[in-house]
């Protein structure tokens, strides 16, 4: 069954926008959807369908080029989780198979004098670009706009959680982590699934929130909390925003950090750019008190952002984790 999930217009909370009741309205409203789901389609991002486009035509480019070449920006040659990961290189289910897509990993560009590049934070320096001009400048404004975007959401949350507005994107810890991925899903009659194979196996987000565009080709699934899974449509103008494990925590479960997973279409491609928001790396993680009811315990133990980030990845990523591989389907 394809659901439609709740729209909320971000607008009130672009950049620089003075406080208004109109913020209010917005912060209640994301609030109530994310105690019963953590997903929602937003409105007034500011990204602009002509930059997003751009952004999905050079992505298109990128993947209809040979393997061999997509390989010579493989993700093991960084230091830095950046690059290309092949068909079947992941397992976002880790009890599942392997994944049938295919992805360019992007953070932000950090050169060498970057003090957590100095640091050596895991996370941060240069990007492995496809050799093609035309690609940077479309990931140039689109990473911005998704990043503003993200913003306004992150704003609109945290006044939904009773702290200041900029909470979230001012932590101490370093700076928050902006991640985007271009995603590849081939047809099934190309990668022909195995049985429960998926093109992205069922998984929570592991940051605060993801904002997600798709090509509208369809394939996402959304596990409610009562754990139905339903099928999420996303309107061409519209992104998605999921809430992910830190905010879960952050939250001590009012917010829901729902399963999802992708299904290969039959008979055509599908490609999507999730925008993955983690918290500054040393940033600590734990139950906020405006989310603790009188005589409740935190159910989760704090977490350090970075350090349960790159557990996440060391765990789901044929790279990082050769016995990954070895387990088998790969
Ligand atoms: O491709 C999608 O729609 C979702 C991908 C996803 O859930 C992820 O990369 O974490
Ligand atoms: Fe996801």
């Amino acid at each position: 069954m394809t659901e439609t999930l709740p729209t909320v217009d971000v607008s009130p909370f672009a950049t620089g926008a003075p406080p208004s009741p109109e913020q209010d309205a917005v912060a209640a409203e994301i609030d109530r959807i994310c105690r019963e789901i953590g997903f929602f389609l937003i409105a007034g991002h500011g990204v602009d369908p002509a930059v997003k486009e751009s952004m999905f035509t050079a992505m298109h480019d990128f993947f209809a080029r040979p393997v061999e070449e997509k390989e010579k920006i493989a993700i093991g040659r960084s230091e830095n989780h950046r690059g290309y990961v092949g068909i079947a290189a992941e397992k976002s289910d880790e009890e599942g198979a392997a994944d049938l897509k295919e992805s360019l990993d992007t953070g932000g560009e950090h050169g060498p004098d970057h003090p957590e590049v100095q640091a050596g934070v895991p996370t941060f320096g240069p990007n492995q670009w496809p050799d093609d001009p035309a690609f940077r400048a479309a990931w140039e404004a689109y990473r911005t706009q998704a990043i503003e975007a993200a913003q306004r959401v992150q704003r609109a949350m945290a006044r939904a959680l009773g702290q200041h507005d900029e909470f979230l994107l001012d932590r101490p810890g370093g700076e928050v982590m902006y991640h985007l991925r271009l995603l590849h899903y081939p047809p099934q009659e190309t990668v022909q699934p195995g049985p429960d194979q998926l093109g992205c196996g069922a998984h929570t987000d592991y940051g605060t929130v993801t904002l997600l565009a798709d090509d509208g080709v369809g394939g996402l699934q959304v596990m409610t909390r009562d754990g139905t899974w339903i099928s999420v449509g996303i309107p061409a103008d519209l992104l998605v925003v999921n809430i992910g494990d830190l905010m879960a925590i952050w939250t001590n479960d009012r917010w829901v950090s729902n399963p999802h997973r992708v299904v290969n279409p039959p008979r055509t491609d599908r490609y999507s750019i999730p925008l993955f928001v983690t918290p500054p790396f040393h940033a600590e993680i734990a139950c906020l008190d405006s989310c603790l009811e009188a005589g409740a315990e935190p159910k989760y133990d704090a977490q350090e952002a970075g350090p349960y980030l790159m557990s996440r990845l060391n765990a789901t990523h044929t790279y990082r984790n050769p016995l990954l591989a070895e387990a088998g389907s790969f």
